[in-house]
């Protein structure tokens, strides 16, 4: 088992950088969810409770997406969950964020502007080469430790998760050490009985090596959303281009033309894809097609009810059922039919379930879905299925280096 120090183990008292995953869906420039906020605000708050100082190091979106945008919202919805000040920093490691490094007392908690913005945090590359960037080299000397709560962005070799673990004394936060424990005791369990993946979203890259390194666990996987899409796109059917300038689609069958075929290939007894999907038609209503009249002039937004009723079916017969990635855009109620009937089903069997995805999470509030009708709710979507998938998460080794 991996082993790690966590904020147990910490001397109180002490100027911590802590790095969590506040990273939520945005429209507008507007933060839609709150989720995260409340799970890593359980960590501030012990820490603050402990008489730390504390620096909170974050990203949003990706450079090029309209949801890379600056933190200074998310502190207040920060400050709101922990009842507590939380001052945005606008600027990550340059002089105005020394500044207010230096100005922080012991009880305080500032957070530093999107350290997406700041170079160094990206490309992914090895530890050794990420501690060695003007990010880590300056932040890293103003702080006593480093605390890894990130755990939804573990599996990113990015300078703020793998690079201050090389060169600072590090530990987990509660939201990492917590997703882990559970993450693992999943794998550890046996079902007697099918087990199905529901697998959707916008990530194939993510998506896509799961589907190979979970091939003896899992029976069956029920793809849906855009992953769906570009499965369906690999087997010959009209469906999975960018029609609406989203740049989702192309880029991707482009990225992984050959694994998707590959896989379509050498795993079609496992793969249940849409047999039909949903459109916005003229009108403005949810209109359906089976995939026969597919066309690559029209956005897909959704699967079908009969793809809906046939995944809810395999979920109900299943001892255990894992979702990752939602099944079509349920942020439009019109769109959100395929993911709630599939949650629905779940919900109402007993048997064994794990929720997971940023944005998938959301359905459950969003669509007032109990959450103890499943056994767990990840935060995560890359981290937690990776680590299904018996992948060790990069985040989670720097900690466990860590001397
Ligand atoms: N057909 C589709 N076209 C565009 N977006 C989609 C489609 N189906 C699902 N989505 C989007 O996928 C998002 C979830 O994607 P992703 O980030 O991969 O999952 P998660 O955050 O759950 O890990 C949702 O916000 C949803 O709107
Ligand atoms: O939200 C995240 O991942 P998720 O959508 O898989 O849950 C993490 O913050 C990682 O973000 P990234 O996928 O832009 O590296």
């Amino acid at each position: 088992m991996t082993t790690f120090q966590t904020i147990d183990d910490l001397e109180s008292g002490r100027r911590l950088l802590v790095r969590i995953d506040v990273n939520a869906a945005v429209e507008d420039g507007t933060v839609q969810d709150d989720r995260r906020f409340a799970r890593h605000a359980e960590t501030i708050r012990e820490l603050l409770a402990d008489d730390h100082a504390v620096a909170l190091l974050a990203h949003q979106g990706r450079p090029g997406r309209e949801t890379f945008v600056s933190l200074e919202g998310h502190a207040d919805i920060l400050a709101d969950h922990l009842d507590h000040p939380v001052a945005f920093v606008a600027d990550t490691c340059g002089d105005e964020a020394l500044a207010a490094i230096d100005d922080l007392e012991l009880g305080d908690v500032i957070l530093l502007e999107n350290v997406r913005m700041c170079d160094g945090e990206l490309p992914e590359e090895e530890p050794d080469v990420k501690a060695e960037t003007d990010l880590v080299r300056t932040l890293a000397r103003e702080f006593d430790a480093y605390i890894g709560d990130a755990y939804p962005a573990a599996h990113r070799s990015h300078a703020s998760i793998v690079g201050f673990p090389q060169v600072m004394d590090a530990y987990a936060g509660r939201v990492m050490e917590q997703e882990y424990t559970a993450i693992r005791a999943v794998r550890e369990r046996t079902f007697d009985g099918p087990v199905t993946m529901v697998l959707g979203g916008t990530k194939a890259e993510d998506t896509i090596p799961i589907l190979e390194r979970l091939d003896d666990t899992v029976d069956r996987f029920c793809l849906g959303g855009v992953v769906g899409e570009l499965f369906l796109r690999a087997g010959g059917h009209d469906v999975g281009y960018d029609v609406a300038g989203t740049a989702l689609f192309d880029h991707q069958w482009e990225d992984h033309r050959t694994d998707l075929e590959r896989i379509l290939e050498t795993s079609r007894d496992r793969l249940f894809l849409p047999t039909d999907l949903a459109y916005e038609d003229d009108a403005g209503k949810r209109t359906e097609v089976s995939l026969e009249g597919t066309s690559k002039e029209r956005p897909f937004l959704d699967v079908g009810s009969e793809t809906a009723d046939r995944y809810a079916d395999l979920a109900a017969d299943s001892a255990a059922v894992f979702v990752k990635g939602a099944l079509g855009v349920f942020e439009d109620d019109r769109f959100a039919d395929g993911t709630v009937t599939v949650l629905s089903a779940i919900a109402d069997t007993d048997c064994f379930s794990v929720i997971g995805g940023g944005d998938t999470a959301r359905v459950i509030e969003l669509y007032e879905f109990d959450e103890d009708d499943f056994s767990q709710v990840s935060i995560a979507g890359g981290a937690y299925v990776r680590a299904l998938a018996g992948e060790s998460l990069v985040g989670i080794g720097a900690l466990a280096d860590n001397p």
